[in-house]
């Protein structure tokens, strides 16, 4: 169910390249499992192992496979489309992303209770996707930020499948976002890294 993990996915099918798939479920708490700790102390998926290597941050996964194999690379060459690929990745993870995790939702509904969770969502989510239109709108062409996949749609497309998804959230005023959503449906690195398409998925999985 997790967005970060599935940024790590479509990167990997996008380079081609192949991976054993271990699943850890949230919602029983298993990444906070003695053995899960032995790998990203802080309780958080995705994690990458590859030999010696152990990754848990899906932004450094991402730089990290981008630099060891640079087939489809990630970040453009030209300076200021590079920049605002970092922008715009890096409000994801930080603006956006960290305020809907499971650890925050579990203890909104602890201390303050189950029925603010989704307006707590909706209010972040909203505030945050306003802000992305703003950041892309001289920037994007197909995709975020110009006719190519770039780091940035590996960030957003998660995000935008899992908050609509989960939180039914109305698109209506988020023009772009709408339609770069529809891209990414379109692609196939994308479309088999969806959660509900994973071997651990439930049926009624949401992201
Ligand atoms: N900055 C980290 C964030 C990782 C993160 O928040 N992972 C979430 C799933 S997307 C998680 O494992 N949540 C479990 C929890 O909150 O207990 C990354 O990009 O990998």
């Amino acid at each position: 169910m997790s967005s970060c993990s599935f940024r790590v996915r479509i990167a990997l099918n996008l380079k081609g390249l192949k991976y054993e798939y271990v699943p850890v479920n949230l919602l029983k708490g298993e990444q906070r499992s003695p053995e899960f700790l032995k790998l990203n102390p802080i309780g958080y998926v995705p994690v990458l192992v590859d030999g010696d290597m152990v990754l848990s941050d899906s932004l450094a996964i991402l730089l990290y496979l981008d630099e060891k194999y640079p087939q489809h690379p990630l970040l453009p060459s030209d300076l200021r489309r590079k920049a605002i690929n970092l922008q715009v990745t890096n409000t994801i993870s930080s603006g956006i992303q960290p305020l809907w995790n499971l650890g925050v939702m579990d203890c909104i509904k602890q201390k303050v209770g189950q029925e603010e969770i989704v307006p707590w969502v909706q209010c972040h989510v909203r505030k945050g996707f306003a802000a992305l239109e703003e950041l892309l709108k001289d920037h994007a062409g197909r995709y975020a930020t110009g006719d190519e996949v770039f780091l940035v749609d590996l960030f957003l497309a998660p995000q935008l499948h899992s908050t609509i998804k989960m939180f039914n959230l109305d698109m209506t005023e988020f023009r772009l976002l709408s339609r770069l959503n529809e891209a990414y449906s379109q692609l196939p690195a994308f479309q088999d890294a969806l959660p509900e398409k994973q071997p651990d998925a439930p049926s009624s999985s949401t992201a």
